[in-house]
């Protein structure tokens, strides 16, 4: 009997599109679904934990992961660097587990090449001034990050076609329940290829 593996489902998107907030009301909905915390060099935010929000580091010591190769993959976002810890994840999905990134752009395609199973939903945002909106009454950042994440936003954008699904995050419940949806339909095109797999199998058994 050959034990399933999890599936790595990876939310990504512009700043400001709505990620973190998809994501919490996804965890607040019913799932069986794994988080992974991410690393940072940035600054905690009031309100945000060590080991809720993010693991956060020193660029030294951020730089030391990297060169011990303890992450699957990282970005220098504005200035800091954000990166997704190796081991979790893959102890995860070898057990058994979903496991849940919301990471951004650049980290998701190197996500795309070291973990081609993974299942990548970009969150679009219903317009850029929609976009700038959000980012500006967020009120989390300067005037000049807010311009620098705008222009990322542009040239991300541009790359959603690498992804498998795009949803508009132009209604929070709307979009959550579409990332269920998809969530939903890779665990039954899983257990149907094998189903299909299962009965190969049998009849080469024969
Ligand atoms: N569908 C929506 N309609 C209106 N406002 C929204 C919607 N989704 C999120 N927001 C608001 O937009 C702002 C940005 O959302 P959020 O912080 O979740 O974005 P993010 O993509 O995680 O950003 P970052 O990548 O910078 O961390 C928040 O103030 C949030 O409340
Ligand atoms: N490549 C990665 N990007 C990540 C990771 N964790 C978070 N992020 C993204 O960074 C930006 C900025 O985040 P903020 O908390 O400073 O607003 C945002 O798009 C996050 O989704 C990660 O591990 N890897």
């Amino acid at each position: 009997m050959i034990k399933e593996k999890g599936i790595l489902f990876v939310l990504s998107g512009p700043s400001g599109v709505g990620k973190g907030t998809v994501r919490k009301e996804l965890f607040e909905r019913k799932n069986e679904l794994k988080y992974s915390i991410s690393m940072t060099t940035r600054d905690k935010r009031p309100g945000e934990q060590e080991g809720v929000d993010y693991f956060y580091r020193t660029r030294d010591e951020f730089e030391h992961l990297i060169k011990q190769n303890k992450l699957l993959e990282y970005a220098k976002y504005v200035n800091n660097y954000y990166g997704t810890p190796k081991e979790y994840v893959e102890k995860m999905i070898e057990a058994g587990h979903d496991v849940f990134l919301e990471i951004e752009v650049q980290g998701a395609l190197q996500v795309k090449e070291n973990f081609p199973g993974g299942v990548f939903i970009f969150l679009l945002p219903p317009s850029l001034d929609e976009l700038r909106s959000r980012i500006v009454n967020r009120g989390t950042e300067s005037e000049k990050v807010v311009l620098n994440r705008l222009n990322a936003a542009r040239e991300e954008i541009e790359l959603m076609d690498a992804y498998d699904y795009v949803v508009v995050n132009d209604d929070i419940d709307r979009a959550v329940t579409k990332v269920q949806s998809i969530i939903q339909s890779e665990h039954l095109k899983r257990e149907r290829v094998a189903k299909q797999y299962k009965k190969l199998l049998e009849v080469a058994e024969r």
